[in-house]
């Protein structure tokens, strides 16, 4: 009985949500279910949206991460105010294959901080297929230099070998965690009227 007492309690978890953004079929969902449930799906369906939880552990602390895959986006499509309030960092998901899906991930950030009306969020920038070697449309490079030019940290992964998809997630938390202006959820007895 008194034993359970003396423990130290276990500090809980920090919640953070997690949005993935990008074209359409660029790997969203093969990403997030790779990482979350450690499998690979090669049939497409596009997604309306889904939202999913898994526990990360970064630097001693425990976080849980909801993560939100979203419907791929086009430049007409209209930036849904849902995916700005409430999250706390985003990944931007290209295809190494696909120039116009890199090209998008310009658009949509552009939006974010059109949105948000600051000029910086917390960004992952991921080329994912890095295993299409032969299709290849953007080096390697090309996506290191955006990330410099944003600020921000980015990665190249394959979904279907399971390259670097937890690595993204680690990027992701480092880099919301680098603003200091990350609000906790409320406490009840902080309420100031
Ligand atoms: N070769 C290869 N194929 C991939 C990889 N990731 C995803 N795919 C395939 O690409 C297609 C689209 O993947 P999805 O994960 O559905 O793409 P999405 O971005 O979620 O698509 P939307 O729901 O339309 O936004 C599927 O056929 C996947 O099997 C990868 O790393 N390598």
């Amino acid at each position: 009985m008194s034993s359970s007492a003396s423990q130290t309690p276990a500090k809980s978890p920090k919640l953070r949500r997690i949005a993935l953004l990008g074209s359409r079929a660029v790997g969203k969902s093969s990403m997030t279910i790779q990482f979350v449930e450690n499998v690979f799906v090669d049939s497409y369906y596009p997604t309306i949206e889904n939202t999913f939880t898994k526990p990360i552990s970064h630097q001693g602390q425990e976080y849980q991460a909801e993560i939100i895959d979203t419907a791929g986006q086009d430049e007409f499509s209209i930036f849904n105010g849902k995916h700005a309030l409430d999250i706390h960092g985003y990944i931007l998901v290209y295809s190494v294959t696909s120039k116009l899906s890199f090209d998008m991930i310009k658009i949509i950030r552009d939006k974010i901080l059109n949105y948000t009306g600051t000029d910086w969020v917390p960004i992952v920038i991921v080329g994912n297929k890095s295993d299409l070697h032969g299709q290849r449309q953007i080096s390697t490079e090309e996506g290191e230099e955006l990330a410099a030019l944003w600020n921000c940290q980015s990665c190249e992964t394959s979904a279907k070998h399971n390259e670097n998809i937890g690595r993204v997630f680690e990027l992701m938390i480092g880099e919301i965690e680098k603003s200091t202006s990350v609000p906790e959820e409320p406490k009840s007895e902080c309420i100031i009227l």
